[in-house]
This record gives C-alpha cells, structure tokens and sequence, in this order.
C-alpha cells in the first residue's frame, strides 16, 4: 500500500523535528507514574490554577455574566453579583457582535483594543494605536503570527537568548528558519552582554544567515532576570544599527519580586530614544492574560502591539489573522479586564487590590524560599528570581553521574531530572531543554507550588539531591 498523508513516514519532516520541552520526556513520564497513583508535584509549568492560585473575582465574575446573560435579567442578580461587575458585563455584551458566541473581528474586539492602548499609554506615557494592536489567542499565537511573517526560509536566522522559551525555537524549527542562539551570562544574573549579540550575528552571517529579528524575554523564562532602562537602550540601538526587528516578550510584567529593576517596556523606552532610533525599528511587543497575579493560562488571552511597522506590512498580518476568523471572545473580555481593572471608589476595587497584591506578595516570599532552598544544597548555585515564575538552579554533576546518564542513554540533567521525579514526584524541566553552555546542567521548576507546601517541597528536594551526590561523587 502507498504512504497515506498522516503515516508517520510521510509526515511532513520538521513536524517530526520539532521539540517542545515544557511538555517533554519528563512530563510524559510524570503523567505515566500519575496514573500508576504516584503523587506528583507538577511544577514544570508556569500553570498558576492547576497548582492551587484562586482566580481573581471581578472578572471571572463579569465573565460569567457574559456568558449567561439571562442572569443579567433576574432580579436578583444583585444579590449575587457587585453592581460594577453587572456593569462591566451590559458594556462588553454592548460591543461584541452578538454576545461570546458571534466570532468578533480577527483584530480583535475593537472596544477592548482600545482598553489595551490605553493601558500602554497610561503605563508608558506615549500614545498607542488600538489599530496596531490585535488580541490573540495567548500570546503564543501572536509570537508565531510574527515569527510566520518574517521567516522566508532556512536563510533566515532569529536571534534567540539561551536559555530560552521553547516556544520560540520551536517555533523557528516548524516554520523552517533558523535559530541564532545569543547567550545569557549566568555569572552576571543571566545578564545580556551586547559582545554576545555581536559575535552571534557576526557567526551567523559567515555561515550564510540573514538574521532578520531578535526576541527578548523580559523578565526571562527560564532564567527570572529583569532587562534595565540601559540594557534595553543597548538592545534597541543594536538592533537599529543592524535592522533587527524587535519580537519584546513581556508577559511577565506584572510579576517582579525585587525593587531594583522594575519593569520597563521595550516601547517605552524606543519612543523615548528620539530620531531616528524611535522612528525606525521595528518593534513587535507581546502580553497574556496567562500570567501576572492573574493566571488564566486555560483562557487562551494575549495580544501584540506593532511599532514602526509598515501599513502595507500591517494589512498583510491583518489578512493572515482572518483565516483563523475570530480571537477567543471570552478571553477578549478577560483581557479588556486586566488592562482596566476596578478602580479606586469601585466597589470591587478593595477586594482586588486585596486578591491581586495578596498572589504577587506571596510569590515573592516564594521566589525567596525556593532560591535560598537550592542554594543551601552543596552542588547548587541559583540565580534569584527576579521576575516571571520560575527557578532555573545549575546543578553541578559529578562525573560517576554523568557517566551512568551517558550508561542510561540520558542527557545527564535528564537523567538527574528523572531521578529527581521518581524519588520526589517532583515534575521539573530539565536545562537542556531550554539551552545551556555545554557542560553546564540546569533543572526549570516553578515557583507556583502553594507558599505552605514549599518549604516541605524544598526539603525533598534537598534529601533527593544529598542522596543522589552521596551515591555519586567521589
Ligand atoms: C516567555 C513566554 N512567552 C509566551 C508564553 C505563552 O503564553 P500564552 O499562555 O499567552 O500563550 C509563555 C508561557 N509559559 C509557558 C507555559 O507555562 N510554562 C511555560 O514556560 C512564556 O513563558
């Protein structure tokens, strides 16, 4: 018989190429021992809900009316609902094309692209244009809007931090392009050393690479580090001297657990440049409604803004986003609600203030717990974290394990990383599945399991590692 289209053998090759560690090897054998009834910490993913954070109120309750607006009918809502969040549900029900069940434009909701742009204006203190801003579904989606747009071919190179997101080299593996690693120094806080750029792209073009783009991540996944004023203004004339689009991930804005570096956008700081710097790169910034205090990873919620880009650019991003129809619409109004939430004198207002400021307080006690947790461990150095969600210790293996996980047929932080899981249940990433310096070995966890649980978490961790150093070194 001939191959049919979805045999394996006939798949399409860089379908079968790709990998996505967040969901690997690791995660895989996890759910199996799951199954078999183990109790299993799945701290691999930045998945605040599924480790135990409560939703914030106001919008799922102004969602819910949404959703069923006949609630909105009965005269007793008022009993179960604040009257702001009644409010909130009659004015999105007003500007959506027939409730959460009618496609909306493929841009988006055009009353809650104007929500977002007034967001940046008032976070960054220049003008935004709700017309180049367009709600996606999560920010993956945009980031591979983007990523399809400018990717020609296997010419094409995108610099990419390492360790970095698997988001974006698989992306840049599916659609046939190019990955040009520039490396984050772990001795320097995970700091970004313009030279790195530099001798990146310098390689990158003697090996026949057109490097078109540039993607930041700040604060950074794996690695927490928050990018200040300067670092950006060096990035941003980098890419303005080699005409680099700028791809600025920053989902994690909201979550920033020190007082030094605060969070400052990529935008704000390119419109703060002057000419010509601010007039001419190209600059694509994304955000979610997955992360922050708020969480709603399961919403599917995001949105990308373009500067400086070309009319005749936007329209054929416009046109690409219409084959999909229509962006989540549910997830449309929970960003509208994150970019304007209750305000002072709302009624809602204290009790989200509470929530929210309650989540974020305790993921920096947490972020604490857990750096100091590994740090107290002999062969473990980790970074703090200084924003996002996670953890990324460098675990130094003795050479006996590094040989018995070459025995194992095991990349030796996979190796350890399943030792880890099947001793503790604890459910990690390893480093390499997110890039490292060769010979350098990293585990990703997150910071989300519950403040109470952690430190019992941490001590786990810790018998593991001693008994697994005891067992390898010399
Ligand atoms: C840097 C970064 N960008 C984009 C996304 C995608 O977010 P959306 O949910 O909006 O598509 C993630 C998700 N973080 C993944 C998911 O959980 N753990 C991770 O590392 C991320 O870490």
């Amino acid at each position: 018989m001939p191959l049919k289209a979805l045999d394996y053998e006939s798949l399409n090759e860089k379908v079968k190429k790709v990998q996505y560690a967040v969901r690997g090897e690791l995660y895989l054998r996890a759910s199996e021992l799951q199954k078999e009834g183990k109790k299993i910490i799945f701290t691999n993913v930045g998945n605040p809900h599924a480790l135990g954070q409560k939703p914030l109120t106001f919008p799922r309750q102004v969602v819910a009316l949404c959703q069923a607006p006949f609630l909105l009918d009965d005269p007793n809502v008022g009993l179960l609902f604040p009257a702001d969040a009644i409010s909130r549900a009659k004015h999105y029900l007003s500007i959506t094309s027939g409730g959460l069940g009618a496609y909306s434009d493929s841009r988006g909701i055009p009353g809650v692209r104007k929500e977002v742009a007034e967001f940046i204006e008032k976070r960054d203190g220049y003008p935004s244009d709700p017309e180049l801003i367009y709600l996606t579904d999560g920010a993956s989606k945009g980031v591979m809007q983007i990523l399809n747009a400018i990717i020609r071919g296997e010419g094409d190179g995108i610099l990419v931090p390492v360790p970095q997101y698997p988001l974006y080299s698989a992306t840049i593996s599916l659609f046939g392009g190019s990955l040009v690693p520039y490396y984050l120094e772990e001795t320097a806080n995970w700091g970004l050393d313009v030279n790195n750029l530099r001798q990146s792209v310098a390689q990158a073009r003697a090996n026949g690479i057109t490097v078109r783009a540039m993607v930041i991540i700040n604060p950074g996944n794996p690695t927490g580090q928050c990018l200040s004023e300067a670092n950006l203004r060096e990035i941003l004339n980098f890419c303005y001297r080699e005409s680099l689009v700028l791809l600025g991930d920053e989902v994690y804005q909201q979550n920033i657990y020190q007082d030094e570096r605060p969070f400052i956008s990529a935008r704000k700081v390119l419109m703060g440049m002057g000419l010509p710097v601010s007039k001419e790169v190209q600059l694509v910034s994304f955000h979610t409604v997955s992360k922050g205090y708020w969480g709603e990873c399961g919403q599917r919620g995001g949105y990308f803004e373009m500067t400086n880009i070309p009319p005749k650019t936007v329209d054929e991003i416009y046109k690409v986003v219409s084959i999909a129809l229509s962006p989540n619409v549910p997830a449309q109004i929970f960003m509208g609600l994150m970019v304007n939430p209750p305000k002072p004198g709302d009624i809602s207002y204290e009790q989200f203030i509470r929530e929210s400021k309650g989540i974020l307080e305790s993921l920096r006690r947490r972020a604490h717990i857990m750096t100091d947790g590994f740090n107290s461990c002999r062969n473990v150095v980790c970074n703090f974290t200084e924003g996002a969600m996670y953890s990324f210790p460098q675990i130094r293996l003795p050479p006996r394990a590094i040989e018995a996980a070459k025995r194992a047929g095991k990349v030796p932080d996979v190796f350890y990383c399943l030792k880890l899981l099947e001793a503790t249940g604890i459910s990690t990433v390893p480093g390499s599945g997110f890039g490292q310096k060769e010979g350098v070995f990293h585990l990703r966890t997150t910071i989300l399991p519950a403040e109470e649980d952690m430190p019992a978490i941490m001590d786990s961790f810790k018998k593991f590692n001693d008994e697994f150093m005891d067992q390898y070194e010399d």
